[in-house]
């Protein structure tokens, strides 16, 4: 069972990972690409990772924006380092589609 991080490791984390925020109880970012297809693209490379972490955000599809926003259900929507493995993982794949 993921243990729920105090705000200071939150805050820690979050140091190393700009462009992230806590938004509320939930990790928070918002990337802007070139294309509504690009977005798109990278939507269904993100959903590729969560379902190999078996751990899922909160993903909004826009124009050609990809807003995520995630914490960990299983212990009551605290935030984990479960949270900070998919953000860390998605700021890795960002850069390959053009995601700033
Ligand atoms: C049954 C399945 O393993 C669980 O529901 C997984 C799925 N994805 C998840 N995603 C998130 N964000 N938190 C969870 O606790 C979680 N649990």
């Amino acid at each position: 069972m993921p243990e729920p991080l105090s705000q200071k490791e939150i805050e820690d984390r979050l140091a190393e990972l700009p462009g992230w925020s806590l938004d509320g109880d939930r990790l928070a970012r918002s990337y802007r690409l070139g294309t509504h297809f690009a977005a798109t693209a990278m939507v269904v490379h993100i959903a590729q990772v969560q379902e190999e972490l078996n751990h899922h955000s909160d993903l909004t599809l826009g124009y050609n924006t990809v807003s995520l926003t995630v914490n960990t259900h299983s212990v009551g929507g605290a935030v984990t380092g479960l949270d900070f493995e998919l953000a860390t993982r998605v700021e890795a794949l960002a850069p390959g589609h053009g995601a700033r």
